[in-house]
């Protein structure tokens, strides 16, 4: 018999330990003691290698020279270290403990990112059942998907978080967020990233890939936020690097795993472009355990030598498709296989998507070892919680035939703050003068772009969530990742030449469970989608009009990445299992003017069509 998420609120609730913050023994400041640690005995030493693991141990440099194991009787400085975990001298301001110079003083003020302030024990479970009722989640969407792993002795999934040893503090977190069971991706990847293990996780957008990945990290740094790390003025050494490609997303990704980690004492700090880079820096100065960034600051900061990733036990790669495609994948490279990072098989790697084209598998493997892939729903394919229909719409016809649909949701009393409208177009132009438009004819509406200020970004992104400009305008940067609670309805004004686009920017509704419509225009210009689209539909279940079928079965495919590995079947593949693995290695031109997908592409190595510049960060 199945189980709902509601059928078990109530059990799971109950099941997650509270810790009783009371009762905790406050440490003297020059005694620095992780709140996690505080009620235990002394013979209860914590673990300073992390969880159990088969990994190699830890070297602190890359390709293990000069390795160490922290332990707790090395707490004393070391040349150029700082031990963080005892009462040790200070070196200079700004070091210590986790090159914090006032740790417990900074956590007192830590605010809190919860809503609430209680901790009402008894009340939670109810309540996050009443609303994920009021709500209309419907968590029994995901009881039933396939899961696929691959790769040696797969720990087994769980079934709720309190099977799991994510520690007190975290899980009083994890309650706080409402998240009273896990989602499948999250039973899967939990314990196959606490075993220490790489990962190369698959699952649908929306369904909690952010959470995956961030507890198994902060749970590790509460574990080991007191190794020794070394004391070079101005220069910090995070324990982990969370990367994504865009800015907003890295900001949601900081927010999450900040509310994740309060009042663990492991520190969340994003880096991003577009922004002051000296906050940033003042920010980073202050201690960081978790570095959320995009790829560009990134590199801007490990050049200026403000930051090293000599101390890095955790990589995780969000979007990991879109981060090694040939955008992004040299930058990455960089930052992973030429800079200060341990080797792979020294820390631990994990790389998370919605899609993973199989060649894209077989980039990603160089930065992975011994990894296992994970496969949760149909991989590269949208949720049977998104509805989705293409409507056949002339270019010159399209401006009109948005105004109908927004005019039908207006008076079907879902436009509103319930009801935001997302709007992809191509271009960044289009955005703008699309978004003027819809504001001439009574739509309020704002854009989100990469010709628009990080601020302008920040400000419309605000003003879309809040209801104030219940229409954004939106370029490919806001298709990846985003969760804005209460979109309603994605509208594809420009369909994308690629159809996994097509299935991160319909993944902007239908999240955690809630159902959403999508509204695809299509027309000659899109016949290369043809087929893709008319293969997601059919396996999402969705209605396909007879003209797309035989658009389709005319069409040719756009490319070999809109070759749909899924069809007909449970998509999600691990590349390593495929007949030609290792025999066909001419996938990836890698050069200039080559296409990571094994065809040439006449855009002087640019994903975009000539005249679009990219709208990614
Ligand atoms: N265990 C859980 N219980 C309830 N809600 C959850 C749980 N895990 C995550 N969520 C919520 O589900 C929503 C989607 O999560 P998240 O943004 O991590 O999805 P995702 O899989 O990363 O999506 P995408 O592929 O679009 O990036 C978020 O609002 C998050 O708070």
């Amino acid at each position: 018999m199945r189980t709902s998420w509601a059928d078990s609120v109530a059990n799971s609730a109950s099941e997650i330990a509270v810790s009783d913050n009371s009762s905790v023994p406050r440490p003297t400041r020059s005694t620095y003691v992780p709140p996690h640690l505080r009620n235990r005995q002394a013979s209860d030493a914590p673990n300073l290698l992390g969880p159990a693991t088969e990994r190699t141990a830890f070297s602190g440099t890359p390709g293990g020279s000069q390795g160490y194991r922290p332990k707790p009787e090395q707490g004393r400085l070391g040349p150029g270290y700082a031990y963080a975990g005892a009462a040790v001298g200070r070196v200079g301001s700004g070091s210590g403990w986790n090159n914090r110079s006032r740790g417990w003083d900074m956590r007192e003020r830590e605010v809190n990112p919860f809503d609430d302030d209680v901790d009402d024990k008894n009340n939670d479970g109810e309540r996050a059942f009443s609303e994920q009722e009021t709500t209309g989640i419907n968590f029994d969407a995901y009881e039933d998907i396939p899961v696929e792993t691959s790769g040696e002795n797969v720990p087994p999934p769980v079934n709720t978080f309190a099977e799991i040893d994510l520690g007190d503090l975290l899980n009083q977190n994890i309650r706080r967020c409402k998240y009273v069971k896990p989602t499948p991706i999250q039973r899967h990847a939990i314990p196959i990233a606490l075993a220490g293990r790489d990962l190369m996780a698959c699952a649908q957008t929306g369904s909690g890939k952010t959470a995956a990945f961030c507890f198994p990290i902060i749970s590790g740094i509460m574990r080991e936020q007191y190794v020794q790390r070394p004391c070079v003025a101005r220069t910090v050494y995070p324990l982990a690097l969370i990367l994504s490609p865009t800015r907003e997303l890295s900001c949601q990704i900081h927010d999450e795993a900040k509310k994740f980690s309060y009042q663990t004492g492991v520190k969340v700090v994003v880096a991003y472009g577009g922004a002051p880079i000296n906050q940033q820096l003042r920010e980073l100065d202050r201690g960081v355990d978790i570095l959320v960034a995009t790829p560009g600051r990134l590199v801007d900061l490990l050049e200026r030598a403000r930051l090293s990733l000599q101390m890095i036990r955790y990589l995780a790669l969000d979007e990991a498709d879109r981060m090694l495609d040939m955008g992004f994948e040299p930058q990455i490279r960089k930052i992973v296989e030429q800079m200060d990072m341990p080797n792979r098989g020294v820390r631990q790697t994990m790389l998370f998507s919605a899609t993973f084209p199989r060649e894209i598998q077989r980039l990603a493997s160089d930065f992975l070892s011994n990894y296992i892939f994970l496969a949760v729903g149909r991989v590269g394919s949208s949720t049977d919680l998104i509805v989705q229909r293409v409507e056949f719409v002339h270019e010159s016809d399209k401006r009109s035939h948005l105004m109908d649909l927004l005019h039908a949701q207006k008076e079907n009393g879902a436009h509103g703050k319930q009801a935001l409208t997302l709007v992809f177009v191509e271009t960044k132009k289009g955005a703008d003068s699309l978004e003027h438009w819809l504001c001439l004819n009574g739509f309020p509406a704002t854009t989100i772009h990469g010709d628009r200020t990080q601020q302008e970004r920040e400000l419309a992104l605000r003003s879309f969530k809040t209801g104030k400009t219940p229409i954004l305008v939106a370029t490919d940067v806001a298709a990846r990742g985003l969760d804005i609670p209460h979109v309603a309805h994605v509208v594809n004004f420009d369909l994308p030449n690629d159809i996994d686009d097509y299935v991160h920017r319909i993944g902007r509704t239908g999240r955690a469970g809630k159902s959403g419509l999508a509204t695809a225009f299509f027309n000659e210009g899109n016949m290369s989608l043809a087929r893709p689209l008319a293969e997601l539909m059919q396996e999402a279940n969705q209605e396909v009009p007879a003209w797309l079928t035989r658009y389709a079965s005319r069409a040719p495919y756009g490319g070999s990445k809109n070759r749909r590995s899924g069809t007909g079947r449970f998509g999600g593949r691990d590349f390593r299992r495929e007949s030609s693995f290792g025999k066909n290695l001419d996938y990836y031109c890698g050069g200039n003017g080559g296409s990571a997908y094994g065809i040439p592409n006449n855009y002087g190595g640019s994903a975009y069509a000539p005249g679009v510049t990219s709208a990614w960060d």
